[in-house]
């Protein structure tokens, strides 16, 4: 069945002509119809666009050209890359319908790789939340239990690949919006090294803690994508160059012999499920039986990891979505004729933007204030100094970190809206590595005693990249030797049959 291969598998059938990429794009866009109404993953799908461009790719595999190991491959992109051929909307009413006038740099390098765009997935409003709850279109659904959320911002992403609606899709990760998706669907999320893919054509929420990375079912798959996505590009004036190519080599190592891995302290105890504890030691003494040698390290600083982040992510995205004044582009409310510009652009914002989003803009506002900026945002830069501190000393002992991805399991949808401290503590473990940088990852490593997917995450230092890799490889190997397959086939509504 084409739907439950990996992205790996389907690129070598198209490639070697076995399988025609409008035939793997239907079979997906056929998934899509059936359990999108359930689970409101795709927010838009571009059937005629997507089969377009599968019968342009299918062209040129069978006049002999050679392409890249992804060509011909279905996927999804989340809401707030901007793509010229399909609306662009941070599932927020402000953009509603907009398409943008270019394409972002990674949705260009996905066409150039000849995958197949065949939609947009739902997210948190502008990429704030951890649920999709915040989303103007309503939440997506986890295919574990429908009944709970798939994580957040990227929960579209992560419901669409954890369900087999597309192999592979895109994500955008700011405190944990990959990465923290991806545990509690069982998936692979990379948060790349910040300024390791572009930016640009992102919808900015919080630059300097934004970054583009990939949502997959394998490492390898997920190592595939990243070395499409990344690169140097001019027109992010973040952007590294940094030489990606050696990253599905990494995924295919099998020994870990010699690789320090250091567990963090600070990420157990309170507030975390026992389940995803068992879990968690279970999966660190499988990386010790594969050659790690395991140290427990403390810093200290991760402890005010969350309450700077939430001085400076919103300090950032209050100043990224004053452009949304609805004079320019996207909703404009309240535009009679008798107002002023600036009574049009308080109406446009007041309808435009939802509660958290509203939160957030008065929150960022006042920590930016004359007055209080150094109070608060110049305390969360120097907290944000200290992590930093704390990765450089805790990498001078091990070579990658890990703890579990989020503390608890996929909440019911519903449980956590009104309590927005709740819903910020699934990032607890994830925002330390965009405070500072630092690439990191989620990976499956089993069920918890409520039957739903837990992750483990991996930090790497800023630029080492391919240890994620190595790790999730070698462990998603081992795991699935002993499961018979991959945790995604244990999955009820995910199951592609
Ligand atoms: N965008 C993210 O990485 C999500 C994070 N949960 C936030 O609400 O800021």
């Amino acid at each position: 069945m084409l739907i439950t291969k990996s992205a790996a598998e389907l690129g070598r059938l198209i490639a070697a002509r076995e399988a025609s990429s409008v035939e793997v794009t239907t079979a997906f866009l056929d998934r899509i119809d059936e359990l999108n109404p359930t689970l409101n993953a795709f927010l838009h799908v571009d059937r005629e666009g997507a089969l377009a461009a599968a019968r342009a790719i299918d062209e040129r595999i069978a006049a002999g050209e050679q392409m890249g190991p992804l060509a011909g491959v279905p996927i999804g992109v989340k809401d707030n890359f901007c793509t010229v051929d399909m609306p662009t909307t941070c599932g927020s009413r402000m953009l509603e319908g907009w398409v943008p006038p270019y394409d972002s740099t990674v949705v260009r390098r996905l066409r150039e790789a000849g995958l197949v765009i065949v939609g947009k997935t739902n997210m948190d409003e502008f990429a704030m939340g951890s649920s999709t709850e915040t989303s103007a279109f309503g939440p997506s659904r986890n295919p574990w239990d429908t009944d709970r959320i798939p994580g957040g911002s990227g929960g579209g992403s992560s419901a669409a690949v954890a369900a087999h609606l597309v192999p592979l899709a895109l994500g955008s990760d700011t405190g944990g919006s990959i990465r923290q998706p991806a545990a509690v669907t069982g998936t692979v999320g990379i948060k790349p090294t910040y300024g390791g893919v572009s930016r640009y054509g992102v919808v900015a929420m919080a630059s300097s803690l934004d970054q583009p990375g990939p949502c997959a079912r394998t490492v390898t798959d997920a190592a595939l994508l990243h070395e499409v996505i990344a690169g140097h590009d001019d027109m992010d004036a973040t952007s590294l160059d940094l030489d990606h190519s050696g990253l599905v080599d990494a995924a295919a190592t099998d020994d870990l012999t010699g690789l320090r891995v250091g567990i963090v302290d600070e990420f157990r105890g309170e507030g975390y499920d026992e389940g995803v504890m068992a879990r968690f030691d279970e999966a660190v003494r499988r990386l010790e039986a594969l050659g790690a040698e395991v140290v427990t390290i403390s810093c200290p600083a991760f402890t005010y990891a969350l309450p700077a982040y939430y001085l400076i992510q919103p300090a950032e995205l209050s100043s990224n979505l004053a452009r949304f004044d609805g004079m320019r582009y996207g909703l404009r409310a309240g535009d009679d004729g008798t107002r002023s510009a600036e009574e049009v652009m308080s109406l446009s914002r007041e309808a435009g933007f939802g509660k958290e989003a509203k939160r957030r803009i008065i929150i960022g506002t006042y920590a930016l204030s004359a007055g209080y900026a150094d109070q608060y945002y110049g305390q969360a830069q120097k907290v944000r100094t200290l992590i930093i501190e704390d990765f450089r000393a805790a990498f001078e002992r091990c070579d990658v970190l890990v703890s579990p991805t989020t503390p608890t399991t996929a909440f019911r949808i519903g449980e956590r809206v009104a309590d927005p401290m709740a819903m910020y503590m699934a990032d607890l473990c994830t925002i330390p590595s965009n405070l500072a940088g630092n690439a990191s990852a989620s990976f499956p490593i089993g069920l918890s005693d409520d039957g739903l997917p837990v992750g483990l995450q991996v930090i790497a230092p800023t630029m080492e990249d391919t240890r994620l890799y190595r790790v999730g490889g070698a462990l998603e190997r081992d795991l699935e030797a002993e499961w018979g397959g991959s945790l995604l086939d244990r999955a009820p509504e995910a199951k592609g049959e």
